[in-house]
């Protein structure tokens, strides 16, 4: 849907787009960015009682106990006396589940790499005039929360093949990136295909990398990921061939932004999996819809996946991907990163036992 790209362009700018649904409209802007102007336009704009709504992991983050998945607090106070990013709820007259179009409002910002948590308000019957001048000029977007939710939740299942080229790399001569882009055009992925396909081993290997900017490129020592993306690619020559997909999920599909966010949160105390939580996300973001739609368009359908992570395994099963071996990939513990891979293997159950047991670090 066209108008859904452009109104999540407009909330990653701070402008807000209004949204509506069976149960009235709404106007909505993104939390991070808040300041009191915009604020005090938004509430001119709809002359309503703001709402601040929020996922569960954030709330629950917090410390409260969340009714549903999304929550809007209906807020009190003076606008200047609100700062929504701190440790704590602002004041608030009512918790509410959220609405489908503040739903919707979370979804987007989700997609917009921001954080998701949205600012709110139903606009009054006096101020509708204006807000239609508003959306007739072209200066403010209007969107049905119903049919943006469901392109939202269509997302990545389809995907376009754009371009290729051989890139011989230094672990695996032999090998073409092609460049896949998801159908709304604000992701893309690339398939490393590493030997010549037709003499790949059957199932074929296959490593589902989600991209780490600070590990990959620039060998941060927080995590593993820049080794475990070398050593695929090594691992997958060495065993015939095959392919690597380099997915666009920076920091678990939080983006790169709330990653930084989240090892700020990391260095005041919380593991990888709380800080993410704080933000409002929750432990893990990524889906794999868009790599199974690049396994497909190569024509893969049996598969030994090179991972230490469970959830890999279910989602291709659960596509239709016969997922027949596992094998491990590893990178090497540092002081800095033994406490992010211990959070792995304890609260996510990434299978690391080889790499935490052998490691003497400590
Ligand atoms: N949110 C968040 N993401 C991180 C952090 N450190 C690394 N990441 C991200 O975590 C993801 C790791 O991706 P992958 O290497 O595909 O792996 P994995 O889930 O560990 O699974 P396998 O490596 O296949 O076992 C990347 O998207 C990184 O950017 C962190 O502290 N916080
Ligand atoms: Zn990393």
């Amino acid at each position: 849907m066209y108008q859904l790209e452009r109104a999540i362009f407009d909330l990653r700018r701070g402008v807000p787009v209004l949204l509506t649904d069976g149960e009235g409209d709404c106007l909505v802007r993104p939390v991070e960015g808040q300041h009191e102007g915009a604020l005090s336009t938004l509430l001119e704009r709809c002359g309503a009682t703001p709402r601040l709504v929020v996922t569960r992991h954030r709330l629950e983050a917090l410390g409260h106990e969340a009714p549903s998945d999304a929550v809007s607090l209906v807020l009190a106070g003076a606008p200047s006396s609100w700062d929504l990013m701190a440790g704590e709820l602002p004041a608030y007259e009512a918790m509410l589940s959220a609405t489908t179009a503040e739903r919707t409002a979370l979804g987007m910002l989700r997609r917009g790499s921001l954080i998701p948590a949205a600012v709110a308000a139903a606009p009054r019957q006096e101020c509708r005039d204006e807000l239609a001048r508003l959306v007739a000029s072209g200066t403010l977007l209007s969107l049905d929360a119903v049919q943006a939710g469901e392109a939202l939740s269509r997302l990545g299942h389809e995907v376009v093949r754009v371009s290729e080229a051989a890139v011989p790399l230094a672990d695996a001569e032999v090998t073409r990136f092609m460049l896949f882009r998801e159908a709304d055009g604000m992701r893309e992925h690339l398939a490393v295909v590493i030997g010549e396909p037709a003499e790949w081993p059957e199932p074929v290997p296959i490593r589902l990398h989600s991209a780490c900017l600070t590990g990959d490129l620039f060998a941060s020592l927080l995590c593993d990921c820049g080794e475990q993306l070398r050593n695929a690619v090594a691992g997958i020559h060495e065993l015939g061939g095959g392919v690597l997909l380099y997915l666009d999920q920076e920091g678990r599909d939080i983006g790169m932004a709330n990653k930084l966010r989240a090892i700020g949160l990391q260095e005041l105390g919380l593991d990888t999996l709380d800080a993410d939580g704080c933000l409002g996300f929750g432990h893990d973001e990524r889906r794999y819809a868009a790599a199974v739609a690049m396994l497909q368009d190569l024509g893969i359908e049996r598969v030994q996946l090179l991972t230490n992570n469970p959830r890999k395994i279910s989602a291709l099963a659960e596509s239709g991907i016969e997922v027949v071996k596992r094998q491990g990939v590893y990178g090497r513990v540092t002081p800095q990163n033994r406490a992010y891979l211990t959070t792995k293997a304890g609260r996510s159950g990434h299978w690391l036992e080889p790499l935490l047991d052998q490691d003497d670090s400590a």
